[in-house]
């Protein structure tokens, strides 16, 4: 049984093209050439077009710990309506339950150090963060392009590297099976060398967004 809010190894798995990634800490699945290339590029456009400083919800104090720059996507433009549909059935989750999509683009040397996209349950933020739509519960992320160099995402505590791809999806639980958070979740998305990096990030919550 699932909640709302959260997807399911069974639906995932449903998905012929859909891959579990080896390991008993962290439920992490891949889905190669999930979204078609034209698609990419108009969101690769998308970003390109407008983009601020990423930000971080806790600050730590380290002005390099995101130094990418982020896309808040328009809901209304029909390639952003068009994936919003298509993750919903393909994570099962009702789209209430996500946040607006984002994407991300790193320059070469930008970078997003080690995190977890859960927000910790006794940090000061988490009241600001999750009272209306409640915790994170799993991340959908979609490689838009193949990078030059560098621009992984690395899974230290599986010692698990995954890299960019056009039209990849990335799915992970930041929740374990009893329902807290999950600290192998933790992730890098490790510097670009050469060439850019384009992502969109889907993050899902317990509680309709709002
Ligand atoms: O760019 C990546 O590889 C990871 C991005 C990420 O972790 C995030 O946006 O939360
Ligand atoms: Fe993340």
């Amino acid at each position: 049984m699932t909640g709302p809010g959260e997807s399911s190894a069974e639906h995932l798995l449903s998905f012929p093209n859909m891959q579990r990634v080896p390991s008993p800490r962290l439920e992490l699945y891949q889905y190669r050439n999930f979204l078609d290339a034209a698609s990419c590029d108009a969101l690769v456009e998308r970003i390109e077009a407008q983009h601020r400083p990423s930000t971080i919800a806790d600050d730590n104090g380290d002005d390099l710990f995101r130094t990418s720059s982020t896309c808040d996507l328009d809901a209304s433009d029909p390639i952003v309506a068009g994936l919003d549909r298509l993750l919903g059935h393909i994570s099962g989750i009702h789209p209430a339950h996500g946040e607006p999509l984002q994407g991300q683009r790193y320059d070469v040397g930008q970078e997003f150090k080690p995190h977890t996209d859960y927000f910790e349950p006794n940090g000061t933020d988490y009241q600001i963060h999750c009272a209306v739509p409640g915790q994170r519960t799993w991340t959908f992320m979609i490689y838009l392009n193949d990078v030059e160099a560098g621009g992984a995402t690395r899974f230290k505590w599986l010692d698990k590297t995954v890299q960019p791809e056009r039209g990849k999806l990335l799915i992970w639980n930041n929740r374990r099976p009893d329902g807290m958070v999950n600290p192998a979740s933790l992730h890098h998305g490790m510097k670009v060398r050469a060439g850019r990096k384009y992502v969109i990030t889907r993050w899902y919550r317990e509680r309709p967004w709002g």
